[in-house]
């Protein structure tokens, strides 16, 4: 998506540890007309696919997951949480993903009210890298005997695989942005194309 590309060449910044910081506009300020057009955009991927429910894990995903819903019939957006909470009841499906910014393991946690056999699933996240959190997404769906439909993702870092393991293992991938190499010293950014 030449948009997000364009916004990412413009306002991202290129850290060491292979850390794409573009939070000027996608992770925590957020453009709410551009995750509004990354919406179409998986709309026109995955037109013709039943869309019941999109699932994203907090926190990053879920700014941007809400606006896709905008373009899949207001379908409900559910988010893995990430920690235990008195707020959560009941039958819960959990696992764990370790956090690629945070660099520790965290629960994620779906109440069982808000997963069901039959759904059909889009995944939505912010970033794909390694593919640990949509790892865990897809083991809570079929935990919970829902259909992965596809995935949406607005930046994945293709040079780190978790991309490429996913397709290879048959899900429909739809990343707005690949990154194919970025580099810390001189702040070059590569897209795959
Ligand atoms: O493919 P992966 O290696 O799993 O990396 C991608 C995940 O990393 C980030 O989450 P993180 O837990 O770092 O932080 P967040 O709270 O900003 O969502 C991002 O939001 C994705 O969920
Ligand atoms: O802001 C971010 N930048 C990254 O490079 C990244 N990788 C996973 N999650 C990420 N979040």
């Amino acid at each position: 998506m030449r948009e997000l590309e364009e916004r990412i060449q413009a306002e991202g910044t290129v850290k060491p540890g292979n850390v794409l910081k573009v939070d000027a506009f996608l992770n925590h300020q957020c453009d709410v007309r551009l995750f509004d057009h990354m919406g179409a955009a998986w709309a026109e991927h995955f037109a013709g696919k039943t869309i019941t429910k999109i699932l994203t894990i907090e926190a990053s995903g879920i700014g941007i997951a809400c606006c896709a819903a905008r373009h899949f019939g207001d379908v409900p957006v559910v988010f893995a949480k990430k920690a235990q909470s008195i707020n959560l009841d009941g039958d819960q499906y959990t696992t764990t993903v370790y956090s690629f910014t945070k660099q520790k393991e965290f629960p994620v946690i779906v109440s069982k009210k808000y997963l069901n056999p039959g759904d059909h699933v889009l995944l939505i996240d912010d970033f794909l890298a390694n593919g640990k959190a949509l790892r865990g997404l897809i083991e809570l769906c079929g935990e919970a005997g829902a259909i992965v439909e596809g995935i949406g993702i607005a930046v994945e870092k293709g040079f780190q695989g978790g991309g490429d393991q996913l397709r290879a293992d048959g899900y429909d991938v739809d990343s707005l942005a690949i990154v194919e190499s970025m580099d810390p010293e001189t702040g070059t950014i590569v897209f795959r194309h």
